[in-house]
């Protein structure tokens, strides 16, 4: 039997599968996709599913025929036709699915992250399918991810997968839209994710599609600098799915990094939201990105934003975004402390409180190329 050499993945699917023809559920493309997360957990490798579907799913519960969706509306179909999405998984499986919904609120507090990862890791002990969607009834603008590409490759950081596997309704990335150019090409492989990568993944075409190439590159990204190699595969043909069992890659496989980022700081730059800025000067700067310093109030000039203590901010020089990290202090708190020295701190504001406004085991560098 020949097997691919993963340990575990994470299989998206996205609403065109679920739903082709834009409502309800359909077993249409789900059935050879049911049997191969079945052949996957039979050659023992963990599977864990992110179903999109449920808006398109509760749709025909409703009577609205307009393009544009009111949120509330939205909701309300995800919420009835979540129940449907799961039960039209369940039936074709003779092991048990475990519903699992979240926000990036959610993955953004480490508790709950880390209580994510503890129920993750007890289904898939238990041999049962976790199977994950966006919280869309109670998911805000502020809280959600918005798009299940990007979430799923912060479920397989969050369930230590080596794989993520995009299921969508394209061959792969290509160097256009081949919906739109018929002599656009598949890229099989692609070892860097650059600038001109993200210039070729263009929106869907579908009404009930949300993210289209470019979340879908965006969550390779993400991916692929956890060290998990991401392939963006045609899940309506039943073929792609052999050639996976074979070993093979049926569409685009994005990577994964050789040196991939630690597991907190992966956390810090492509799951939690930065609140707020520090703006710093040229010698914290340097401090920080070359010298792997903490950052230390004296090389604060300005503060933006909101936030309270433990938030993630971003540290910027002029208008370049140099780092990422937990800020120990509040916007209010660093507005009066910004320029002192740091020896002042603990006095000033609270005694025994940390001298570092943000330390370097909470930082992450966005900006390698510093000079
Ligand atoms: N460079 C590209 N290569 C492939 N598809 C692209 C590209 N640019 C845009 N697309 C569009 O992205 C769509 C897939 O994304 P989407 O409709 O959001 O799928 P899903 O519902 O599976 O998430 C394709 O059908 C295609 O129209
Ligand atoms: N949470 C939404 C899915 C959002 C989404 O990303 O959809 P898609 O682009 O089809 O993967 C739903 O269940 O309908």
């Amino acid at each position: 039997m020949s097997t691919p050499t993963w340990r575990r993945a994470v299989l998206k699917v996205g609403s065109a599968l679920i739903a082709p023809d834009g409502n309800g559920c359909s077993a249409k493309y789900l059935l050879a996709i049911a049997r191969f997360i079945t052949q996957c957990r039979e050659r023992g490798i963990d599977i864990v599913l992110v179903s999109s579907g449920s808006v398109a799913a509760g749709r025909s519960h409703f009577d609205f025929s307009h393009q544009s969706l009111p949120v509330a509306l939205k909701k309300a179909m995800a919420a009835v036709g979540q129940n449907e999405m799961m039960s039209n998984w369940s039936r074709f499986f003779d092991f048990p699915c475990a519903q699992v919904l979240l926000t990036h609120g959610d993955l953004g507090d480490r508790e709950r992250y880390v209580s994510i990862k503890n129920t993750i890791e007890a289904l898939l002990e238990n041999q049962i399918l976790p199977i994950v969607n966006e919280n869309d009834t109670v998911a805000t603008d502020a809280m959600k991810v918005g798009d299940n590409d990007n979430l799923a490759a912060m479920v397989a950081t969050v369930a230590d997968a080596d794989t993520l596997v995009i299921c969508s309704d394209v061959d792969g990335l290509y160097d256009k839209d081949p919906t739109v150019f018929s002599d656009a090409k598949r890229l099989p492989v692609v070892e860097e994710i650059d600038d001109h990568i993200f210039s070729l993944a263009g929106p869907p075409r579908n009404a009930i599609a949300t993210g289209g190439m470019r979340t879908k590159v965006e969550a390779a990204e993400k991916a692929s600098s956890h060290g998990i190699d991401t392939y963006i595969v045609n899940g309506r043909d039943g073929d792609t799915f052999e050639q996976l069992l074979r070993g093979d890659n049926p569409g685009t496989l994005f990577c994964k990094h050789h040196t991939p980022l630690s597991n907190r700081k992966h956390w810090l730059r492509h799951t939690i939201k930065a609140q707020g800025a520090v703006v710093v000067d040229h010698g914290a700067a340097q401090a920080v990105v070359e010298d792997g310093a903490s950052l230390l109030s004296t090389g604060i000039t300005d503060v933006e934003g909101e936030f309270e203590r433990g938030d993630a901010v971003i540290i910027r020089e002029g208008d370049k975004a140099l780092a990422k990290g937990i800020c120990q202090y509040s916007s209010w708190e660093l507005n009066y402390l910004k320029g002192r020295h740091a020896g002042t701190i603990n006095d000033t504001v609270e005694p025994g409180h940390p001298d570092e406004v943000i330390h370097r085991d909470n930082l992450t560098i966005l900006e390698e190329n510093y000079s």
